[in-house]
């Protein structure tokens, strides 16, 4: 094995992946190193097996949704067989084909646990590797309540490797995760209940796009829990009961700890200490994504950035520009676009929080896919007359729509001539213009 490198990078996830190849794309000669599966959290147990997940139960909710409309016939089924076979082909073609890649870029691939052992020095396989340039990629996982019994909850992690679906489940946590394996599951046939310590769920969105989110979660038959961190877990005869307090249980078959996520950080080893975090407890980092160790970078979820991937995709390719190529500014975080994918989706982008100038609520059923039991969509502009810093979704095909709204960001348009391009009707897209 060669022992020195142009950089090292650890971990092979979307991140990792992204500055591997850019890296060596500009001639610069790299070292990937993962310890699991390559592509990480998004290709192994995060948006790809969700977004399969959430496809099935969109289309029975769809299905479920039309019958009322005069689309009648058999209720389709699930077959998890089949399902997860499907996804093992899939997530394995996803592997495969970004193996193939790095081979093509001529990156060295060593798949097992690295641990920074001096600054500039990786130890892996029992070899000490050295580079100027080490960049960490080791993304996160997930983290649980502090609650007793807590260890009996699953994660993310697990849900997305189910076989069987559960009847009835308890999701602790409501921000993206909790809320779509919620939407998810409910669709999927199970009873759900959602616990979540805020007031309202989806609280990294506008206020009034999330509410209109909770409603049609609630409409989904989604218990919601607001408010409320529950106290204790522990296993019973034909499941689980979690106390919310002293007087509350709710019973279920399985309960998801969807609370949050903490960065990788065992890598750093004794080399933490020279590290420094910020509040959120990831790694801080400069314009060029350097730490506070000299030579050391960090990018994707593990750093203070987005977790979401294009933001690390995005991330690993302007790191290597800057340190192979010419220099690039990282992309500025306020418009990335985003979307929860519960039933509708809820999509964002910009910064709502500069106020509201524009709000529909409920448009037309037509919009709502012919739905004679539409789910409320949502409109939002926000920002003022003279410059629209933002847009909210909620609705089918917000997670599509946004992406494009977030294009006219871009150029800062103004209200009227951001009206002036009419939408398609009947779609989401033609509320605001009427
Ligand atoms: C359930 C779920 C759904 C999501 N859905 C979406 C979505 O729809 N859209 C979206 O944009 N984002 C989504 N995300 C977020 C997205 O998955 C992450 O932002 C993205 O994967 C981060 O990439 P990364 O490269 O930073 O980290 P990761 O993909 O986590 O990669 C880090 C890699 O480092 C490896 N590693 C760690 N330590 C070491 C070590 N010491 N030695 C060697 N290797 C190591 C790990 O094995 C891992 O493979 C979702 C996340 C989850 C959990
Ligand atoms: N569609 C997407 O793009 C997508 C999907 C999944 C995840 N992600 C990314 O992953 C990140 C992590 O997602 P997440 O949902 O794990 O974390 P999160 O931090 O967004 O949500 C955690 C939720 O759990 C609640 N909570 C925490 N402790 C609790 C307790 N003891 N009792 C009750 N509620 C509690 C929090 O108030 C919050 O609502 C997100 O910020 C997002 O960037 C993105």
């Amino acid at each position: 094995m060669d022992t020195s490198y142009d950089a090292i990078v650890i971990g092979g996830g979307s991140a990792g992946l992204s500055f591997a190849r850019h890296a060596a794309g500009l001639g610069a000669k790299v070292a990937l190193i993962e310890r699991g599966k390559l592509g990480g959290t998004c290709v192994n147990r995060g948006c790809v097996p969700k977004k399969m997940l959430w496809t099935v139960a969109d289309a029975l909710w769809r299905a479920g949704g039309l019958t009322r409309s005069g689309l009648l016939g058999p209720t389709p089924q699930v077959d998890m067989e089949r399902l997860c076979a499907a996804r093992a082909d899939k997530l394995q073609s996803i592997r495969d084909s970004y193996r193939g890649k790095l081979s093509e870029a001529g990156v060295t691939v060593i798949e097992d646990e690295a641990a920074m052992s001096a600054p500039g020095e990786v130890t892996v396989q029992g070899e000490k590797l050295h580079a100027p340039r080490i960049v960490l990629a080791t993304g996160g996982h997930p983290i649980r309540p502090k609650m007793e019994g807590a260890e009996l909850a699953e994660t993310s992690d697990d849900v997305l490797e189910w076989t069987a679906l559960p009847g009835s489940m308890v999701v602790i946590g409501g921000g993206y995760i909790g809320c779509e394996m919620a939407a998810i599951h409910a669709a999927l046939g199970a009873r759900v209940t959602l616990v979540t310590d805020t007031d309202r769920v989806l609280t990294e969105f506008s206020e009034n796009a999330a509410k209109v989110g909770q409603r049609n979660m609630q409409a989904q038959g989604i218990r919601i829990i607001a408010g409320c961190a529950p106290a204790a877990l522990r296993a019973v005869e034909d499941g689980l009961e979690l106390a919310l307090d002293s007087d509350t249980t709710i019973r279920a078959e399985k309960v998801v700890a969807a609370t949050g996520r903490a960065p990788n950080l065992g890598v750093l080893g004794a080399l933490q200490e020279r590290v420094k975090l910020s509040d959120k407890g990831v790694i801080e980092i400069d314009e060029c994504f350097e730490t506070s160790l000299p030579g050391l970078h960090a990018v994707g979820d593990c750093a203070d950035r987005l977790p979401l991937t294009p933001v690390a995709v995005a991330d690993g390719e302007t790191l290597a520009r800057q340190l192979f190529g010419e220099h690039r500014d990282p992309v500025a975080l306020r418009d990335v676009a985003t979307t929860a994918f519960v039933l509708p989706p809820v999509g964002e982008v910009g910064q709502p929080a500069q106020g509201t100038i524009f709000e529909e609520e409920e448009s037309t059923p037509l919009a709502a896919g012919v739905r004679a039991d539409g789910p409320q969509d949502y409109w939002g502009l926000g920002g003022s007359e003279a410059a629209v810093t933002s847009v909210s979704l909620v609705g089918e095909g917000a997670q599509e729509a946004v992406a494009w709204a977030g294009q006219m960001l871009l150029h800062r348009p103004d209200r009227a001539r951001m009206l002036r391009a009419l939408g398609v009707h009947p779609t989401l897209s033609e509320a605001p213009m009427g």
